[in-house]
């Protein structure tokens, strides 16, 4: 039997920050083990301050680790020569919370996109434009406005350019740090069939660090919860939602907002205020990600993907 070794691997991980003044030190990620498929997004819930950004850079090798492994196809990059990991890091990619402060303001879109291209001599010098085209293209955005600056765009639209530029040099693995918390509910929705698409489409693994328990449901595979800086549960998102062992992971779901269960079982019924809009919502065990009918209002049945979440993302009519 072959057995297929994950794309990413993370073994007894910790992070501590060293004492300042008269803090002592602290240990803000301690012993996390996780492994992620190629295709595969674990998605990491926890309150604030419970370790979840420190333990994506740390996997990022964009914070000091105090211990453990972390291997991205099976080589250790916590012990890489500094040149090795450099050429490493185009694999893995990060995509943060805040798409309003992730933008230079001085830089035009191009000029954004060309910068991993330059840095990691990605594609000859006279291709830049092309694929800049491209990488607008990828995230349905026209490539006509590459020449604008970020101040142009609205909050989803530069949350697509930040993922057009994780996405220019190609990576397998990215790591999504809130990726939607800063963005109105409809937005969110059409990041998160974007990320979905995306994935599909090139193969990619997340990290998906959010606050949203019912996006998480939606978009990952599995799930890993952090209290305190350590996983304190972990398994497939459908084992975890529906019977959670770990007290705190109770604690945390039970104190989610919870949808109106006559709304989760109506028809996918909406009244989009334009047709164009992707959703993600449930119709009893299905979620869907597709494209709502001009005419009827639906998500046709075709596009719905059985087995995931819960969330209602859309105006019910
Ligand atoms: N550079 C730093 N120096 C000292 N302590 C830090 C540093 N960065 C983070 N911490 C602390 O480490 C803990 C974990 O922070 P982290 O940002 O990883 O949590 P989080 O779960 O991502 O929180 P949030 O959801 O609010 O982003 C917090 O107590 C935080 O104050």
């Amino acid at each position: 039997m072959t057995v297929v070794s994950p794309l990413v691997s993370v073994q007894d991980l910790s992070v501590s920050f060293p004492s300042r003044g008269r803090h002592p030190a602290f240990i803000a990620v301690n012993g996390v083990s996780f492994d992620i498929a190629q295709g595969e997004t674990l998605g990491l819930v926890g309150q604030s301050g419970s370790g979840k950004t420190t333990t994506g850079r740390a996997v990022l090798q964009l914070q000091k680790i105090s211990s453990g492994s972390v291997k991205l196809r099976g080589r250790e990059l916590t012990t890489m020569p500094a040149g090795e990991l450099r050429r490493t890091r185009r694999h893995m990619q990060f995509v943060q919370q805040n798409p309003y402060s992730s933008l230079h303001p001085r830089m035009t879109i191009a000029q954004t996109l060309m910068e991993p291209l330059i840095v990691h001599q990605a594609v000859p010098k006279a291709r830049y434009r092309e694929r800049v085209a491209e990488l607008l293209e990828l995230v349905s955005m026209d490539p006509a406005v590459m020449d604008r600056y970020p101040h142009a765009f609205s909050g989803g639209q530069r949350q697509r350019i930040v993922i057009a530029r994780a996405l220019a040099v190609n990576p397998k693995f990215v790591v999504c740090d809130e990726p939607v918390s800063a963005l109105d509910v409809r937005t969110q929705a059409q990041i998160v069939a974007l990320l979905h698409s995306l994935q599909e489409r090139l193969k990619l693994s997340y990290l998906f660090i959010a606050h949203d328990l019912a996006i998480v449901r939606e978009v990952c595979h599995k799930v890993a919860v952090m209290y305190r800086g350590e996983i304190v549960e972990k398994g497939d998102v459908s084992q975890v939602y529906d019977n959670p062992s770990h007290p705190y992971t109770q604690i945390l779901f039970d104190s989610a907002p919870v949808l109106d269960p006559a709304l989760q079982r109506r028809q996918l019924q909406m009244t989009p205020p334009d047709p164009s809009v992707l959703v993600a919502g449930r119709q009893d065990e299905a979620c869907a990600f597709g494209e709502i009918h001009a005419e009827t209002g639906t998500v046709p049945w075709h596009e719905i993907s059985p087995g995931h979440g819960v969330s209602c993302r859309y105006r019910p009519a």
